[in-house]
């Protein structure tokens, strides 16, 4: 990102001295009780004339009272946040779908350019022209996008801030007048710069250029963004979701929008900005989630067993298996109808098999085609014979128990649980379908050391989750969505991919994610290759350099890891002004003989240091050292909260296992000993890829605290 010359403060001015900044007020002013008049009219609606039945009446009803909901003006959420002059008229085309009030840009009847407010929703006045128009409205688009040197017909961008939700400030850029020089915007570099507390936050008001090309980016094709940390991947994630349910509302809320997270706690970190951003309608989930509900996960796979079963080999094991269900038919099969008996020979009887089985259909419901294709070839010879049965007779010959019995000896019903339960249990038949695909050695690997006995006591590990899912997907197709975004997405394995891939076959996905925070032993190391298991092999790859979270003495730090971790990778550049703190301390006296005492000590005193700032403070240290650290905090006295729980003004301090501080930030982070979050993962790369992690989650100071001697890889 360039560094222009800063704009002039954007100075608080009184009223009476700026007299624009009154008339922006008043603006604000009028569209507020736009917005009011807005709701009481979506309030007083009365549905009983124009529906026919309840039905109708409760789905309207809920429609309405959504609407009401999204007509709420929040107090903390400025109604706008930016303002466009443009030089000529334009109109702004509304989106595909239904609802006049998000269009921008209406006629009237004025000579000179229009102007836009820009908000997070679109507010009418009484005759139905625009007070503020939806970021995501066509006309908003140069609000992001629009420069000096592309100023897309732009005569004015004013930016507006706010202080305690009063318009208190204002920045304009003449993108059309050559003379003005370029800027950059304090207005963003404070919005950057502020403190966090609580979940996550929409960036509406600042997407950046680039980001904003992504979030716009259509719905046909899916996206994949590889960015370092905090160059707001997730964000970007979210806005485009929010942007494609604007600009295809109907379409998406008929096949629906699912977010993918990494766990539970970083879902609930990111769950606000949607509904910040009007849309409540985006549906939540892990990978783990994502194929549960077939058998209840109760074990786990050491880490080589994992990776075989979430190699794609298992898929063409998994479908032979399906496969191998199918047995050529060694009878022929007589119907009897009446008086008269109907024979298929065998030769028939294969060749509507092997028809089926060339077609490569979904187990399933080549199942349910087979009875209906006997029945044919039956109702061929009743033909041939002078009868004229019509399909009610097909359907009852395909219903006739002698059909049935074929179809169940040569095409049985196959359970996907059980199926995966006999390769996992049965070497006999997994070296059958594995034949040429896994090696001997992996196949012992992946086998149970003890056969379970049935589905519901077998030790189910989420890899195994995950073949189940697929099995079901080879007897009967899984329902697509409309759109995915799949977050931290390096860390899947193949068949993860093709189970999140299945759920967004017919539609597009937003795939997201850093190579170098790959800490999955099946993390990938190539996005093309990962967007081919996901089924999205013809995806726009795009990178994400400008750093909005880390300073840039932390991230310089951390970066010291890149060569190791992900040789090639670009370090981020961050654009914060605040130099940030980053402080390395040595704690002399502990270790294993004299225990962590003089440690646990240092890191509650830097935990108190950090506190001592406005903002929130996590204290980061390995999975294994969290009980620990747990008791050193409440002996001290200092609350602490675990990741995913909401930080307040009051509860600042959250516990933080390395294993969960993927995708979380904090103001001030604490890390506690770099030397066992490396240790705490099976290999060495693996273990510098979460310390990482754990060196980028700061966004004002870092403190780092170890005994033992730093990782290599950091140069110490
Ligand atoms: N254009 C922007 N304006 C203001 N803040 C931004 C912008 N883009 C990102 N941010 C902020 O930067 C921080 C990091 O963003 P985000 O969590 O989306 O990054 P990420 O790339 O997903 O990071 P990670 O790889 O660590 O998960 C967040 O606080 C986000 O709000």
């Amino acid at each position: 990102m360039p560094a222009p010359d800063p704009a002039p403060d954007p100075v608080p001015v009184p009223d009476a001295v700026d007299p624009l900044l009154a008339q922006e007020r008043a603006h604000l002013g009028a569209s507020r009780s736009a917005l009011r008049a807005m709701r009481e009219d979506a309030e007083s609606l009365d549905i009983r004339d124009v529906t026919a039945n309840w039905v109708n009446a409760a789905v309207l009803e809920s429609q309405i009272e959504e609407r009401v909901k999204s007509l709420a003006d929040l107090a903390h959420t400025p109604l706008f946040f930016g303002r466009l002059d443009y030089l000529h008229r334009v109109g702004g085309a509304a989106p595909e779908s239904d609802s006049a009030d998000r269009d921008a840009g209406d006629g009237d009847g004025k000579d000179e350019g229009d102007r836009f407010y820009i908000g997070r929703r679109h507010v009418h006045d009484a005759h139905g022209d625009p007070m503020v128009i939806d970021w995501r409205a066509p006309a908003s688009q140069p609000f992001y996008g629009a420069s000096k040197q592309n100023p897309q017909d732009v005569a004015l961008r004013r930016r507006f801030g706010y202080t305690a939700g009063d318009l208190t400030a204002y920045e304009d850029e003449h993108l059309s007048d050559p003379a003005e020089a370029v800027r950059s915007s304090k207005l963003l570099q404070a919005e950057i710069e502020r403190p966090r507390v609580g979940p996550m936050r929409d960036i509406v008001a600042t997407i950046q250029p680039e980001q904003d090309e992504i979030v716009r980016s259509d719905l046909g094709g899916t996206v994949c963004v590889q960015g370092g940390p905090g160059t707001g991947k997730t964000a970007v994630g979210l806005h485009r979701i929010a942007y494609l349910l604007y600009a295809h509302r109907e379409r998406l809320a008929r096949t629906g929008t699912l977010v993918v997270g990494p766990n539970a706690s970083f879902l609930h970190y990111i769950e606000q900005v949607l509904p910040a951003l009007g849309e409540l309608q985006v549906k939540q989930a892990t990978v783990d989630s994502l194929v549960a509900g077939a058998v209840e996960v109760r074990g786990t796979d050491a880490a080589p067993a994992a990776v075989i079963k979430g190699d794609a080999r298992m898929a063409e094991v998994l479908r032979r298996a399906v496969r191998s269900h199918v047995t050529l038919p060694a009878e022929p099969v007589v119907v009897v109808r009446g008086s008269r008996r109907w024979r298929v020979p065998v030769y028939e009887l294969e060749e509507i098999v092997q028809q089926l089985l060339a077609r490569d259909m979904r187990y399933g419901a080549a199942r349910e085609a087979l009875p209906q294709r006997i029945a044919h070839a039956v109702l061929v010879r009743m033909e041939e014979a002078g009868e004229a049965p019509d399909d009610r007779v097909q359907n009852a010959v395909a219903r006739d128990a002698a059909v049935k019995a074929v179809v169940k000896a040569v095409w049985p019903p196959v359970d996907p649980s059980k199926l995966v339960l006999r390769l996992l249990s049965d070497p006999e038949f997994l070296a059958a379908h594995a034949d040429g695909l896994l090696s001997a050695d992996e196949q012992k690997t992946i086998l149970w050391t003890k056969p379970a006995r049935g589905v519901k006591s077998a030790k189910w590990s989420p890899a195994d989750a995950v073949l189940i899912d697929e099995a079901s997907d080879l007897v009967a197709r899984t329902h697509s969505l409309g759109h995915v975004v799949l977050d931290e997405a390096q860390d899947l394995s193949p068949m993860q991919y093709r189970a999140v891939g299945r759920r967004c076959s017919t539609g597009s996905a937003t795939v997201l994610g850093d190579l170098a925070q790959g800490t999955t032993p099946w993390a990938t190391d190539s996005w093309p290759e990962a967007l081919r298991h996901l089924g999205k092999g013809d995806a726009v790859i795009e990178e994400l350099t400008a750093g909005f979270r880390v300073p840039r003495e932390v991230i310089a730090y951390a970066s010291r890891l890149l060569p190791v971790i992900s040789p090639g990778l670009a370090e981020v550049a961050s654009v914060r002004e605040s130099p940030g703190s980053l402080s390395v301390r040595e704690v002399p006296g502990a270790g294993p003989e004299s225990g962590s005492g003089h440690l646990d000590t240092a890191v509650i005193a830097a935990c108190v240091e950090s506190l001592a700032h406005e903002g929130s403070t996590g204290l980061i240290a390995a999975d294994a050292r969290i009980p620990h650290l747990a008791e050193a905090l409440t002996a001290a006295g200092l609350p602490y909260l675990s990741p995913g729980e909401e930080t307040t003004a009051t509860a600042r301090l959250t516990l933080v296992p390395a294993s969960l501080a993927k995708g979380l930030e904090y103001d001030y982070v604490v890390l506690d000993e770099p030397a066992a979050v490396v240790d705490g993962e099976p290999d060495e790369r693996t273990g510098l890829r979460r310390l990482y992690v754990a060196l980028t989650r700061a966004v004002s100071g870092l403190i780092i605290l170890h005994s033992a001697p730093l990782p290599k890889a950091l140069g110490a």
